[in-house]
């Protein structure tokens, strides 16, 4: 059976500047499950924001198909939500007003209460008070837009939320704080997430699954690795979890080596998946990667 979301054989060209044609990915082939939390690691220019913009509906690939819930993407559609890291936000609307603008688009026969009731939901659920609901994007902090643009997408409830290096320009306090309400806005709808990051902690506390890119011209995605610590996580926590710097250490010699040593090779099909788990007996030694690796 065909997962929740199905990238198959995807491969991205474009025109180099000087006549010829430059392969960003070739045959990207992966799975996401209903309700997953998948992150996406690469180096810059391996192509995440390509993937994303594909799975959006916002870019065509030049070969390959993307399959949603049994139907193939092609254009935008609502059940598809895209947070980026530039807030997005209409500038002269309230925040208030950027989030019923949007559910009332999803939803068009509820009434202006029913409306302003589900923004509201969002926009408390993300922290925001609402003195703050009623302020326009520019008198707001960064992380208050990025809040607003959180709430806006989940308030429309997609099947799937499209992230894209959605905390990178905040600061580490307020990063930590929106991670958090997004695990618990996650944890509570049950909706299924895709998210680029070049921060390989936030990967760990957000992700079930970490797909890790080589690098590009000619990028794959060469791995999927499991995240295996419990849920719910607390950062604080998590780090003296057995498996935590096992799988980061994995991810580390990934970024710093294989995604170079591996970066053009020709190779198809699905990502091999690594499975870490020491607290379930398994060694890290002596050759740490394939020591770790439990499932073909
Ligand atoms: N429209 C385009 N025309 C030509 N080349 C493009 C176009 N869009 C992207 N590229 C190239 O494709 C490659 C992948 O770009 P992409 O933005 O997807 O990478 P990324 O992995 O998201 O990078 P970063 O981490 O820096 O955001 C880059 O080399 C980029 O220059």
């Amino acid at each position: 059976m065909k997962p929740f979301l199905s990238v198959e054989n995807l491969t991205q060209r474009y025109p180099d500047g000087r006549g010829g044609i430059t392969t960003v990915f070739e045959n990207a082939s992966f799975g996401i499950g209903r309700g997953e939390f998948v992150c996406i690691l690469g180096h810059s220019g391996c192509g995440k924001s390509t993937i994303m913009n594909i799975l959006a509906g916002l870019a065509e690939p030049s070969e390959g198909v993307v399959v949603m819930d049994g139907a193939q993407v092609s254009g935008p559609s609502l059940d598809r939500g895209v947070v980026f890291q530039n807030y997005s936000l209409l500038p002269w609307l309230s925040a208030l007003r950027n989030v019923t603008f949007a559910v009332a688009a999803r939803y068009p026969g509820w009434t202006k209460a029913q409306v302003r009731a589900e923004a509201r939901k969002y926009l408390e659920m993300v922290g925001l008070s609402e003195d703050v609901m009623h302020r326009k994007p520019s008198q707001l902090s960064g992380g208050m837009r990025q809040r607003v643009s959180i709430a806006r997408a989940f308030a429309n409830h997609p099947k799937l939320l499209l992230l894209d290096e959605p905390f990178g320009a905040l600061d580490a306090l307020t990063r930590g704080t929106i991670q958090d309400e997004l695990l618990k806005i996650w944890a509570g709808t049950g909706q299924t997430v895709f998210m680029i990051t070049h921060d390989i902690d936030e990967a760990i506390l957000l992700a079930d699954r970490i797909l890790l890119m080589t690098n590009g011209p000619m990028a794959r995605v060469a791995e999927s690795v499991e995240i295996t610590l419990p849920r719910p996580r607390a950062r604080t926590a998590i780090v003296s979890h057995p498996n935590y710097y096992a799988i980061r250490n994995h991810l580390v010699r990934f970024l710093g080596h294989r995604s170079r040593e591996l970066a053009g090779q020709a190779g198809g099909g699905a990502p091999e998946t690594v499975r870490i788990d020491l607290a379930a007996g398994e060694s890290e030694e002596p050759d740490a990667r394939r020591a770790l690796r439990a499932i073909p």
